[in-house]
């Protein structure tokens, strides 16, 4: 299918960029969504052009590699590489996750870092973008060799992030438990208490709803997207993947709001629970997932339900779509199915879980479609709270916290409506040029004053 935006000029732009960052194709395939649409925004707006903001945007200000060398519980020696990308820090701190998955590679977290420099820009607050992570894969790690690991990890990272140079956080693989072993390393190491990481626990230094946050934040972009189009949340079925943060709390804010979740998954496959995913039942799946670290399959063999070994749920007739696992869960065809089942609308709580011609096909059909820079930027943002917090030495409580994250999707989503009015082929709002511009905004013209650098 052709993209309607499509110019010589993207063409031209990703040729460049393919020179020099040949075989990434994530991260290719990130910046190709963002070029599309902003570059014929630049071209209306020549100071962006002249100073080539764009093609700097893309270059990340560096990118640090480290062994991790640690000690299993075997006594054996392990080996891993350690990354952080600092992408952006235009507006703030270099700010985002930190991933502990197999399949991580300097592509992986270079789209995710250029991701996070727009999404940071969206929700209003001074964070610049930044992702880091390692190549290290905690399932079946015992809890010793997990902060081994971590501990590791930091004796290199510390020196290179800071409350005011670059905050890190959890992604895949890293939660709560990663993300105390990490600030207890740095702190002993610097021997400083500051809040150089977020996500960190309630007794030092955490914020309220940070936990919630991604998965509440997408079920309020949902809600607001739906509104602005004239529907609710009331009674749709939803259709949710992955099992983790995001999943769990997506799935806990969707039904609080009357919708049914029917199914959730993990790299092993997925279960269908006609009768819905109740708040009982999700407590099942909060502690199977985060203090058990079993698979998804149990939950079919607790309750009744069915598993699909080795499957996507995207084959499953629903309203709404919430991917929430990881990049590029969604091809071409599974949009084709969740459009021929009568799918109204995708919220995206994963980075780039849906492949650039799935977008398309969405938007093309009428499907209202939420980009995961929009959609799941309610993590960060609480994220940037709890470095306000941090700052100030105070705690807010849970009421207050909730009431500034849903007012900062809302901010979001009307920023996306702002800018993204006019989809070419179906006219309606289009969330992913509209989060593009305004995220865009903002950094590139915090870009401009600082002059060439
Ligand atoms: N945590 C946060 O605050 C934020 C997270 N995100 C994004 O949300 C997504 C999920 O993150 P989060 O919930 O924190 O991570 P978790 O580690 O808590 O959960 C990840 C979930 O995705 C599944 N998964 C991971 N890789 C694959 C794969 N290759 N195929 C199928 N399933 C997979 C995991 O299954 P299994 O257990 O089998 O590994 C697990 O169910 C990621 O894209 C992340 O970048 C975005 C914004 C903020
Ligand atoms: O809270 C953070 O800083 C990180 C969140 C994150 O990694 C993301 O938005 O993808």
């Amino acid at each position: 299918m052709s993209n309607t935006y499509e110019t010589d000029e993207v063409d031209a732009f990703m040729a460049g960029l393919e020179r020099r960052n040949s075989g990434e194709t994530e991260f290719l395939q990130a910046v190709e969504e963002v070029a599309t649409t902003i570059l014929p925004y630049i071209a209306k707006n020549p100071k962006y052009k002249k100073a080539r903001i764009l093609e700097r945007m893309c270059e990340p200000d560096r990118m640090i590699s480290f062994r991790v060398a640690w000690e299993d519980d075997e006594g054996n020696v392990r080996v891993n590489r350690g990354y952080r990308v600092q992408c952006n820090n235009a507006i703030g701190p270099y700010k985002g996750g930190l991933r502990f998955h197999k399949s991580v590679t300097p592509s992986i977290l270079k789209f995710l870092a250029f991701e996070q420099t727009f999404k940071n820009s969206l929700t209003g607050l001074p964070m610049g973008g930044g992702k880091g992570g390692a190549d290290f894969n905690p399932q079946g790690k015992s809890d010793r060799e997990v902060m081994h690991f971590c501990q590791a990890f930091m004796t290199e990272l510390f020196r290179h992030i800071g409350p005011n140079t670059d905050v890190p956080a959890g992604d895949i693989g890293v939660g709560a438990r990663e993300v105390s072993y990490m600030f207890g390393q740095y702190k002993r190491l610097k021997n400083e208490f500051v809040g150089v990481l977020t996500g960190k626990g309630l007794q030092f230094g955490g914020s309220e709803i940070r936990t919630e946050a991604t998965g509440y934040g997408c079920v309020y972009m949902m809600q607001d997207m739906l509104n602005h189009h004239d529907m609710t949340l009331k009674d749709q079925i939803a259709i949710v993947s992955g099992s983790g943060n995001v999943a769990q709390y997506t799935c806990e804010k969707a039904t609080q709001l009357g919708a049914k979740v029917v199914t959730m998954s993990d790299s092993s496959g997925y279960i269908y629970d006609k009768d819905g995913i109740d708040a009982e039942k999700l407590a099942f799946i909060m502690e199977l997932k985060g203090v058990r670290r079993g698979r998804i399959s149990e939950y079919a063999d607790k309750y009744g339900v069915e598993f699909h070994a080795g499957k996507a749920p995207w084959s499953v007739k629903g309203d709404l779509a919430f991917p929430c696992a990881t990049q590029n869960e969604i091809t071409v065809e599974d949009a084709k199915t969740l459009i021929g089942n009568g799918i109204k609308a995708v919220c995206e709580g994963a980075n780039m879980p849906t492949y650039k011609d799935g977008i398309d096909a969405f938007q093309h059909a009428g499907v209202l479609f939420a980009p995961s820079k929009a959609a799941n930027a309610g993590g960060v943002a609480v994220s940037g709270l709890e470095m306000t917090q941090n700052s100030m030495r105070l705690s807010w409580d849970r009421e207050e916290l909730d009431a500034r994250l849903r007012k900062i999707m809302t901010g979001i989503h009307d920023s996306c409506v702002k800018h993204g009015d006019g989809h070419p082929t179906t006219d309606q709002v289009d969330y992913v040029k509209g989060a593009n511009i305004a995220g865009f905004i903002k950094v590139a013209d915090a870009m401009l004053a600082y002059g060439v650098m």
